[in-house]
């Protein structure tokens, strides 16, 4: 579990997350949703130590990130799995080895060991054979397969996606949340990830943390959205006329 205490984080005297906390489950897909410029981004990189907060606390299960050493943190960053918007492949490598990529800098496995790793992943994500080709030659949803295979790589105990979907046809975001799902299950991971892809809550957001302006407003289930009487949440959710519908609809059976 991943815990995060009342934590603060100003840029220049502006202050852009106030006094949140909130518990991001294992084995769950946990989403942090809000409008743009809302802290979710600020947030995430907080938790996995790309921002330093100014007050608060992230704690690991029950390992106090904030408090400690550079070197545990470091063990913790091998725990960690990220799959960063727009996929973040290395251009110049091929599939293989992009996916093998973190196994080289972090692991200590042999050759073979690696390329069977590498060779499971991509299995893992429907991409058995694709191992020499480059990211140019792939779809956006392909793409983003190779980026969980990489992000999966050294079997992480976390996993932070930034909009995950971003770019990608409504078909085939759906198959990367599903993807993202699964391997949540699979693995037991605590994955948390940023969106405001309403299809992503509704469809995979078993906990979903709402920040407004800095502050966690709200949170809950994807059934529990649907009922809300938060205004916040319900003028970001209900932007969407169809999702209006949606809610209305839901209320009416009366469930
Ligand atoms: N390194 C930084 N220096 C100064 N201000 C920053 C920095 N990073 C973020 N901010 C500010 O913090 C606020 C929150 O930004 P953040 O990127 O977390 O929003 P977001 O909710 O992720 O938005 P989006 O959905 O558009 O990605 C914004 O006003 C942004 O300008």
């Amino acid at each position: 579990m991943i815990e995060v205490k009342n934590v603060y984080k100003s840029f220049d005297g502006v202050e852009v997350l106030k006094n949140v906390s909130a518990r991001f489950e294992p084995g769950k897909v946990n989403l942090i949703i809000g409008r743009s410029g809302s802290g979710k981004t600020v947030l995430l990189k907080s938790i996995v130590g790309l921002h330093e907060v100014d007050k608060g606390e992230i704690i690991y299960d029950g390992r106090s990130f904030t408090n400690m050493s550079e070197k545990d943190r470091k063990q913790i960053r091998k725990e960690i799995g990220m799959l960063f918007q727009g996929s973040a492949l290395f251009d110049s490598k091929t599939v293989e080895e992009n996916v093998r990529f973190p196994l080289d800098v972090f692991s200590d496995l042999s050759v073979a060991e690696k390329k069977e790793r590498t060779n499971f992943c991509l299995k893992r994500v429907n991409l058995e054979n694709a191992n020499n080709l480059y990211p140019s030659e792939l779809s956006g949803g392909m793409q983003k397969r190779v980026a969980i295979a990489r992000a999966i790589s050294l079997n992480p105990k976390y996993l932070f996606c930034d909009e995950p979907n971003s770019g990608l046809d409504p078909k085939t975001a759906i198959v990367i949340d599903e993807l993202i799902y699964e391997i949540t299950k699979e693995y037991n991971m605590t994955t948390i990830i940023n969106t405001h892809d309403m299809n992503s809550v509704m469809g995979i957001g078993e906990k979903i943390i709402f920040i407004s302006e800095g502050q966690k407003v709200w949170e809950g289930s994807n059934n529990e959205i649907l009922i809300s009487d938060n205004k916040q949440l319900n003028d970001f959710i209900y932007a969407s006329k169809f999702l209006k519908q949606v809610r209305e609809g839901f209320l009416k059976k009366g469930i």
